[in-house]
């Protein structure tokens, strides 16, 4: 077969020979035979069989067109009957070549030889990369994290602790928290610069901590548990106004799945841990997804002042309620809860909502009901999409209608009337709508709303009655209770730092009674800038205090002043307690003055001279 093949191949190179020196590069019998067969094994090899049939089809086209198109042309296909091509058109001279080569590389049985071949090889091409991929899967376990899951905060962080990343050559630096931060707004679990900790310089400590993160686009390679694992971080650009999102993906050269879980486990925990003292802050975007934009230090009940009992009652109500689920569901009664907080501006509702939150382990989701294109099904919309226990707030629940809460008035927004006054709110939303939304069928269960108004008597009955608002409680200004504790609270220092710092001075080798200062005393000078950056409230014995806190609470009438003020001119005699007890008589009756001339003002300008608030 091969002899044939030799001699069929001889006599073509003798008539090629004939006709031009261009086919020199075929040297001889024995090459050509190699060259096809190379070039046969190259093609089966390199190209799958759809490249191989194109390829076979174009080439038998080209060989029928070019001998096809010439008379003499096929006088060449036959050995032994070559002849010149009729001279001089040297383009007839190039296609007899050209022709004349595909046919002696390739005859239609080595197409059918090339195209079988091409078959097989490549069926066990991909009977190969098949086998391959399912090994793979078998000793590969792959997990993706999207950036807007909670399990990529958890990865991220426990990534950024790995000491790996450290080492890395190639590596991202960021300052993000990654939904925590500690209470000096500071991500804590960073890595600290080389040097950083030594260093007195207060804004650089101050500033954000730095966290050593895998490249982005590059797999990095690291070990978990004696087992080989690879990172990889995937950022795409979402199309969004160029928005990039982020995607994290994890294999474990592993065949249990045990392995992952464990990771993820130890990636939870870490991150709860860090979390346990922070409360997280969702507000929706606008796709109306919820989004967190912050973690918060969890604020202790104690430092809200309230009337007696009022955040007890309100904190063990909420913790009831939690507990109830099965209770509600015996029932059939809507498993949901909603307190509705209303009075004087700056009386702790904000306040006691986040440290309630903080004290029943929820997050906080902010809805907005004034934020711009918010209209009654998108509002719907996010209320069903809130996690099943978590804390709703509505801050300033009238705000979002442009007069009155009620049920009769019209959406506010877009369709204000040309030539109107301008008027801040932008939503869309009616009142039916926000019905709705509380308790309509599409409503979460299990959520517990906080809604604030400092203006309860435009709200409609509708929106208070119990099923959507069960609890309602005042927030009056500053009760002479209030005034006192809160003094107490300013100048008393908490039992903790009391121990600390009594821990120091002990250390100081001085008595407790030599190192407090004198009364009204500012910093001491000798005091390093990096320990003791602000001047230190004098430590005064707890009798005196109290004593100060009840001629402080007599000179503050009652209910005439908010709690936010209070705090305000206490804030101004941080270090001057018995200034404060001085100046505080004088500070009501400033205030008076100051509230009475914007009332004034606001019955001139034809305003709701009630709802002024106080400085
Ligand atoms: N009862 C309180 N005890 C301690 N601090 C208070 C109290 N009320 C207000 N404050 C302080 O006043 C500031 C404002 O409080 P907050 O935002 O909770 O008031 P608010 O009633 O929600 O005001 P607004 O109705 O204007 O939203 C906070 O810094 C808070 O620490």
């Amino acid at each position: 077969m091969e002899c044939d093949c030799r001699l069929n191949l001889a006599a073509e190179y003798s008539a090629l020979d004939l006709k031009s020196g261009g086919v020199h590069v075929i040297e001889g019998c024995a090459s050509v035979p190699s060259l096809r067969r190379l070039l046969l094994v190259y093609l089966a090899l390199t190209l799958d069989l759809r490249h191989i049939a194109i390829l076979a089809s174009y080439f038998s086209l080209a060989q029928q067109v070019l001998l096809g198109g010439n008379s003499n042309a096929s006088n060449l296909t036959t050995p032994s009957g070559v002849t010149a091509s009729p001279a001089p058109e040297e383009f007839a001279v190039g296609t007899e070549l050209v022709s004349r080569v595909v046919t002696l590389l390739f005859s239609l049985s080595d197409w059918l030889k090339i195209l079988a071949f091409g078959a097989v090889m490549e069926t066990l091409r991909r009977l190969f990369f098949f086998a391959k991929e399912k090994m793979t899967a078998s000793i590969w376990i792959t997990a993706r994290f999207e950036e807007y899951d909670s399990s990529y905060d958890w990865m991220m962080l426990w990534l950024a602790k790995q000491p790996a990343w450290t080492r890395a050559r190639d590596l991202d630096i960021s300052t993000r928290s990654f939904g925590l931060q500690d209470k000096d707004g500071q991500f804590d679990n960073a890595t600290m610069l080389p040097g950083e900790e030594t260093d007195n310089n207060l804004s650089l400590l101050s500033s954000r901590s730095i966290a050593y993160l895998p490249a982005a686009s590059l797999t990095c390679s690291m070990w978990y548990r004696r087992r080989y694992m690879e990172v990889t971080r995937i950022k795409t650009n979402t199309g969004r106004r160029g928005q990039m999102e982020e995607k994290l993906e994890i294999s474990i050269l592993t065949r249990h799945h045990r392995v992952l879980n464990e990771l993820l486990r130890e990636a939870k925990k870490a991150y709860m841990a860090a979390a346990e003292s922070l409360i997280s802050i969702y507000i929706s975007d606008s796709n109306n997804n919820w989004s967190k934009v912050a973690s918060r230090a969890k604020r202790d009940m104690n430092s809200i002042i309230l009337d007696p009992g009022v955040s007890e009652v309100l904190v063990e109500d909420a913790r009831d309620f939690l507990g109830s689920k099965a209770w509600y569901a015996a029932r059939g009664i809507p498993f949901r809860r909603g307190y509705l907080l209303y009075g004087a501006p700056g009386s702790g509702k904000t306040s006691i909502i986040s440290s309630i939150a903080g004290e029943l382990g929820l997050d906080i989701y902010m809805v907005s009901l004034s934020r711009s294109g918010l209209d009654d099904s998108a509002l719907s919309e996010l209320i069903s999409n809130l996690p099943e226990k978590c804390v709703a707030l509505m801050e300033d629940i009238d705000a979002a209608f442009t007069h009155s809460l009620n049920r009769d008035a019209e959406p506010a927004g877009d369709d204000a009337a040309p030539g109107a006054p301008p008027t801040a709110p932008t939503s869309r939303l009616s009142l039916s709508g926000l019905l709705n939304a509380l308790d309509g069928v599409a409503a979460q269960e299990g959520r517990i709303l906080y809604a604030t108004t400092n203006k309860y008597s435009a709200l409609d009955p509708a929106l208070c009655r119990p099923g959507r608002m069960d609890i309602h409680v005042e927030f009056k200004l500053a009760s002479k209770y209030q005034a006192r504790r809160l003094f107490t609270s300013f100048y008393l220092p908490a039992d903790e730092d009391d121990k600390k710092e009594k821990q120091k001075e002990e250390e100081r080798g001085s008595s407790s009674s030599d190192a407090a200062p004198a009364i009204d005393a500012g910093p001491t000078p000798t005091t390093p800038l990096h320990l003791h950056p602000l001047p230190l409230p004098p430590k005064l014995p707890r009798a005196q205090i109290t004593e100060l806190a009840a001629r402080f609470a007599d000179a503050i009438p009652e209910r005439t002043v908010s709690m936010a003020a209070l705090q305000g001119f206490l804030m101004t005699h941080k270090v001057r307690p018995q200034e404060a007890v001085r100046m505080a008589a004088e500070w009501v009756e400033s205030e008076r003055a100051a509230r009475s001339r914007q009332l004034n003002e606001g019955r001139e300008h034809g305003g709701e001279a009630e709802e002024v608030k106080p400085s």
